[in-house]
């Protein structure tokens, strides 16, 4: 661990001295000066943890130190030294902010204890704060499946690394973009820029622009100087949705932008360095675009160092009534009505159905079901068709997705299956998704539900 800087702020030249060779023989990095703009002059240029500011100083005394100490760097700790017989004055500074006083003359093992104490405070302090930053950064990710859990837990991890490249993948509307911001709110970087970019929604010719930055008429129309958007989220995190569409000539610059950290504005003669974390997503195949010759190789590889899988809806047990509650809650709040609620029936046609749009395709739902229908409760005749034919295989021939006319099943054997599909999930709903309970109330054992649920492809 590198050892804590600490700013002796004193008027008296030969105190600061000798408080600066005391604190170098103590393992400390301290940095004396005689007043306060020197100080400031300091604290803007360099990375201190701790200061050390006598109360009473000509010019800008103490007090007055204090505060614009705290104005530029307000986590910072400081420790006033005030004269014999000042204490008032000093209790007054701690009231305004300060960590702690010590009175002159002092022994310095006491002043080596206080710096400790602060030192440590704000240590324990800054790891609260990341350790909540990261819970908070995976309570938007609602569901309570395996699949969520698991998802949560590899958002914290990756969050947390030291990693400058993420690639997301998973199918259109299962919250890649959520899952980017978690990882940013979850990072070491949460209180730096999220600047996201949808690769698609960009007209060619002017992503590189965008991305990288462009000089006053580079290109046509381009009447000022334009800042990209990697230097909008210097030190932060820049999210690039669907990358999959970022045109081939462009791929070329990002590699290099990803190698080497530097990229160079459209126009430009200087290259330019950048610190952000890229966190890419995509519902596309990248191997297969690969292989089509439309995504670089070796993009793909540099971009899929670290990757994050999201489960589709249908593969997350249970998550689409916890969802809908969750949505229910919401859209109530927002058209000031009592939440919709769900018949067992509906909840059986929601856990059946394959939610080809994921989440966005069910919170929408939920959105027009609140809207249409405020307060009331859900039965299955108002759901849309396709989920009223939710679980019934496709018939060879016919269309099939949302939109699309409900199939009906050609043989009583689905008939059954599709009953049978509905207690089931029912059943796990009124439980909760303990299987136990559940085949209790379907008056078969455990084992035999599981087999059910495996024919069934539950
Ligand atoms: N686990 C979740 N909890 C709460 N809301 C979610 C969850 N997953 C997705 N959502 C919501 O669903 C909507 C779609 O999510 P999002 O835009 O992140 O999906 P996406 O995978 O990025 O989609 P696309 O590939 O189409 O860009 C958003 O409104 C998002 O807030």
């Amino acid at each position: 661990m590198n050892p804590a800087s600490i700013l002796v702020v004193d008027d008296e030249a030969p105190f600061v001295r000798s408080l600066v060779y005391a604190l170098k023989k103590e393992g400390l990095k301290p940095t004396g000066v005689n007043s306060c703009a020197a100080a400031l002059e300091v604290l803007r240029g360099t990375e201190i943890d701790l200061a050390l500011v006598d109360l009473r100083m000509p010019e800008v005394d103490g007090m007055e130190t204090l505060a614009r100490l705290k104005a530029l760097a307000p986590d910072l700790p400081v420790i006033m030294i005030s004269a014999h017989g000042d204490t008032r004055a000093a209790v007054q500074a701690v009231k305004a902010g300060a960590v702690d006083y010590l009175t002159k003359p002092f022994e310095l093992d006491d002043l080596i204890h206080c710096i400790h104490q602060a030192l440590d405070r704000r240590r324990m302090h800054k790891e609260i704060e990341y350790h909540r930053s990261r819970q908070l950064s995976t309570a938007s990710l609602i569901g309570a499946s395996p699949a969520m859990a698991a998802l949560r837990e590899a958002v914290e991890r990756v969050a947390g690394s030291g990693t400058s490249r993420i690639l997301i993948h998973g199918e259109s509307g299962t919250g890649k973009a959520l899952v980017a911001r978690a990882i940013h709110a979850g990072s070491r970087r949460a209180d730096q820029p999220f600047v996201e970019v949808n690769c698609a929604a960009l007209p060619e010719q002017l992503i590189e622009a965008e991305l990288f930055g462009a000089e006053k008429g580079a290109y046509t129309g381009a009447h000022q100087k334009r800042t990209g958007l990697v230097a909008v989220a210097e030190g932060g995190t820049l999210f690039l949705d669907e990358i999959g569409e970022v045109p081939l000539a462009l791929q070329a610059k990002l590699l290099h932008f990803l190698e080497d950290g530097t990229y160079r504005p459209v126009g430009a003669a200087t290259v330019h360095a950048g610190n952000v974390r890229v966190v890419a997503a995509t519902n596309r195949d990248l191997a297969a675009l690969v292989r089509e010759g439309q995504f670089r190789e070796d993009l793909y590889y540099r971009l899929n160092v670290i990757s994050v899988a999201v489960p589709a809806l249908r593969e997350r047990a249970g998550d689409a009534l916890v969802l809908a509650e969750h949505f229910a809650a919401r859209y109530a709040h927002q058209e000031a009505c009592a939440p919709i609620t769900l018949t067992p029936e509906t909840v059986a046609l929601l856990q059946a159905h394959l939610w080809p749009g994921n989440v966005r395709e069910l919170k929408n739902l939920i959105e027009r079901l609140t809207i249409l229908y405020p307060g009331e409760v859900i039965s299955p005749a108002v759901l849309p068709q396709e989920l009223r034919g939710a679980a019934v295989p496709p018939q060879p021939g016919t269309a099939t997705g949302a939109g699309a006319a409900p199939v009906m099943p050609a043989t009583i054997d689905h008939h059954m299956d599709q009953a049978e599909r509905q207690m089931l999930l029912a059943a796990l709903s009124r439980s909760s998704g303990h299987k136990g309970r559940a085949a209790e109330t379907l008056g078969i054992s455990r084992h035999a539900l599981k087999r059910r649920l495996q024919r069934l492809g539950l």
